[in-house]
């Protein structure tokens, strides 16, 4: 079993997840039963997460209870999918066959995409940050921006607090301009269907914990301006750095926890001189933690929509709802070379002004925040931009 390791990723920091009182027995016999584990010995089993269909998550009298605690309880993986979403697999297939086209653009045109003010939050960003080795990723390349609003603020003094959530979005206009449309279509399906999980978390939190007054996630998400978008492309195996020889679980993608309260994630493509292809290693891809302490490889149909939980979730709920630590394999051996991948995340978050109060019970960055701490969400973004992100250096922002 791999050991976790505190780490710097964009903004997204792994922090040692909070674990909660032992699961019932009973809960480890309905997850066991909805589990499928497709592969096991020596390499970590296969798991498909809980599938929630579309007319059910939009159903505000439903009671999906049982399987948010699947997904998301103390013995679940921490991930959840959301099928038969009306008009999402054309969308995704949209902005997923950009990601190549924007990587490959000419330096010059994709360096007038960088956005070194807000160290690289809007924009084109490649090799700004760091891997687990401390080295720049140079493996992926990845296209920030906000998919509902283009400019979220005009105060100077916002922009100057906050500038990787009140700068203001740049689209390749010229080089790429299906860009915009294909970003902001995905974007606002994934965060809607979100919002929709987002109820049902509520719920679940608020007839478990036994509160009545709970910090409700469907609304904080709903007000924010906060919604980030992040299109990547993972350079093909043989022309990235990575020489092959990286057998660790995270070669491509570090361990790490989302920040923000939830995130919406694409299946990824593979692509191979154009075309989608299938991976043809099957190791590769999406790794979890689980609130057990398992690692698993997690997968999940093109036409489903996963939701993952962030750290501003874990201390809004009290650590009733855990973050969730993950990170990605790349593919190895000598077919996969020329292989990339793309994907999308969605970083559904509260607005830069949203208070968030550390709870005790909650162990999220103690280093840097106290418990019964009170910080905005701007300011907690900021904070740990500053501690782990080293772009200062590199831009403009100073
Ligand atoms: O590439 C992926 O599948 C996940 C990316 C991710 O975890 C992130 O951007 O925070
Ligand atoms: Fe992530």
């Amino acid at each position: 079993m791999n050991s976790l390791q505190l780490q710097s990723y964009h903004g997204r920091f792994l922090s040692p997840p909070v674990r909660l009182a032992s699961p019932s027995a009973s809960c480890r016999s309905r997850l066991s039963r909805t589990i499928t584990c497709l592969m096991n010995m020596s390499a970590p089993p296969t798991l498909r997460p809980v599938t929630i269909p579309f007319s059910e998550i939009k159903d505000r009298t439903a009671d999906l209870s049982l399987k948010i605690e699947e997904g998301f309880g103390p013995n679940g993986l921490g991930i959840i999918s959301v099928s038969e979403v009306p008009g999402y697999s054309s969308l995704r297939q949209n902005l997923l066959h950009l990601s190549p086209r924007l990587a490959c653009l000419p330096e010059e045109t994709r360096k007038k995409l960088e956005d070194p003010d807000s160290r690289y939050n809007f924009g084109w960003s490649h090799g700004k940050e760091k891997l687990e080795s401390g080295k720049a990723d140079m493996l992926k390349g990845s296209f920030y921006a906000n998919p509902v609003l283009d400019i979220p603020t005009t105060e100077e003094s916002l922009i100057k607090r906050y500038p990787s959530y009140c700068g203001s979005n740049i689209w390749p206009n010229d080089s790429l301009p299906e860009l915009e449309h294909a970003f902001k279509a995905l974007g606002q399906l994934i965060l809607d269907v979100g919002l929709m999980v987002a109820y049902h978390c509520d719920q679940y939190v608020r007839k478990g914990s036994g509160r009545s007054k709970i910090e409700e996630l469907e609304h904080t998400l709903a007000r924010s301006r906060c919604q980030k978008g992040r299109l990547l492309y993972y350079f093909p195996v043989d022309s990235s750095k990575c020489n092959g020889k990286d057998e660790s679980m995270s070669s491509w993608c570090g361990w790490h926890t989302d920040h923000g309260s939830l995130t919406g994630l694409t299946c990824a493509m593979f692509i191979k001189n154009g075309f989608e292809v299938s991976c043809p290693d099957s190791a590769a891809g999406l790794y979890i933690r689980t609130r057990n302490g398992d690692i698993v490889r997690v997968i999940y149909g093109k036409e489903e929509i996963a939701y993952q939980i962030g750290e501003t979730t874990e201390i809004l709920s009290q650590g009733y709802l855990c973050a969730t630590p993950h990170c990605v394999r790349a593919p190895k051996g000598e077919s996969t070379f020329g292989i990339e991948r793309s994907t999308f995340a969605l970083f559904m978050q509260p607005d830069w002004d949203e208070k968030l109060n550390f709870p005790e019970e909650v162990h999220i960055h103690r280093e840097l925040i106290a418990s019964n701490h009170a910080l905005t969400f701007g300011e907690y973004s900021e904070l740990l931009l500053d501690k782990y992100y080293h772009t200062r250096t590199w831009g403009s922002y100073s």
